[in-house]
């Protein structure tokens, strides 16, 4: 087994990006230590405004109170930024080029970097990661990723939760973990950064898959069948993509797919289901109010998926097919029924 490092990076001040329900989750478990501080930037002012006066988020996870002494929320996202040691990301992915927009690579020198983002960048069908390494020139091991299954939802209620923290440096993630230890919230590390984003992306839509199984009437046992062919689906993906030693049925890969596919929280899952049942793909987003990143990544890996010629992803076809290419759900699960094995 790895020993932990000796010295580890020092973190007091984190710059959390987003104000959604991810965000709000990560700032309650960054705070319980009593010591971290949170530049909180979110984009809407009156959404700052709120916060400053109430000490909660008034559009997501609403419950959770936040500490006054350690959160400051910002309308200015360069000012958030400037005094910070580390960036979290926790804006979905579709959206976080244009979150980042007025930032410069001069805006994220000697800062950590830390994902908490389950999507792709539609517009260069990259990995977060990657693109924030290329982008804005942060080295590689100055980056980690936040895994394992964990819905934003049971941290506001305080369930007992998993998360992986991921960086190819041990010494970052052990201070991430870390800091990220508290009462219900235990803590991993794992060194396989882009693997655990790739299954992170994928785990998404799958769950979308299911979601459409179960709104089109399919019951548990082929929604079994469905997530363990997925485990392999993900396998052939990776094998091409990222081919590195890994457990696959660790936590920060099969809990992420299994809490996604079957927890009522999911937004993936919810999303699929209205799919499933005869909605459009406009008007389910427009009812969910919050974002299904599986969405936009089927879109990414459908792209990459076709330059493989041998990669066989039919459950990633079956989800692209009906979300973008209108194909009626019933009758792609029936093309798809075929495939599974
Ligand atoms: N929720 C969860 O349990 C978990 C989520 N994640 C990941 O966290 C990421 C964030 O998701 P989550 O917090 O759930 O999403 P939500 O749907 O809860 O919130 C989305 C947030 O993004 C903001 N946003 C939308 N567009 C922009 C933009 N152009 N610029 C800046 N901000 C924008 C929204 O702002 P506004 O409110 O003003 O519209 C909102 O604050 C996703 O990648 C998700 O996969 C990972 C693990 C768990
Ligand atoms: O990643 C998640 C749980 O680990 C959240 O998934 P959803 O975005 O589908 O809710």
């Amino acid at each position: 087994m790895e020993q932990t490092p000796k010295y580890l990076p020092s973190i007091h001040t984190i710059a959390v990006i987003g104000g959604g329900s991810w965000a709000t989750a990560l700032i309650k478990i960054f705070t319980e230590n009593g010591n971290t501080r949170i530049n909180w930037w979110l984009r809407n002012a009156d959404d700052v405004a709120y916060i400053k006066r109430y000490r909660s988020n008034p559009r997501y996870l609403t419950s959770v109170k936040l500490n006054p002494e350690l959160v400051r929320p910002f309308e200015d996202i360069k000012a958030a930024v400037k005094e910070a040691d580390a960036i979290l990301l926790a804006v979905p992915a579709a959206f976080i080029t244009s979150a980042l927009s007025t930032l410069s690579a001069e805006d994220f020198e000697g800062k950590y970097v830390i994902s908490s983002i389950k999507g792709m960048i539609p517009t260069h069908n990259t990995l977060v990661t990657e693109y924030i390494e290329e982008h804005f020139q942060v080295p590689h091991k100055m980056v980690a990723v936040i895994g394992g299954p964990c819905h934003a939802e049971e941290v506001a209620m305080e369930k007992q939760a998993y998360l992986s923290l991921a960086s190819s440096s041990s010494r970052y993630a052990t201070a991430l973990a870390e800091m990220m230890h508290c009462r219900y919230i235990n803590t991993t590390v794992i060194k396989d950064l882009y693997g655990v984003e790739y299954c992170a992306v994928m785990k998404n839509i799958i769950a979308i898959a299911c979601g459409i199984a179960h709104g089109l009437g399919y019951g548990d046992n082929y929604q079994a069948v469905l997530v363990s062919n997925s485990m392999q689906e993900i396998k052939r993906l990776l094998k091409e993509v990222y081919k590195v030693k890994r457990d696959l049925t660790a936590s920060a890969y099969l809990g992420d797919l299994l809490v996604t596919t079957y927890s009522q929280f999911s937004r993936n899952r919810t999303f699929g289901n209205m799919i499933g049942r005869g909605y459009t793909v406009k008007a389910a987003q427009m009812e969910m109010e919050m974002v299904a990143e599986g969405y936009y990544a089927v879109k990414s890996i459908h792209q990459i998926h076709t330059q493989y010629e041998d990669l066989n992803m039919p459950i990633t076809t079956a989800v692209y097919n009906i979300l973008y290419n209108k194909v009626s759900p019933s009758e792609e699960f029936l093309w798809l029924k075929e495939q599974l094995q």
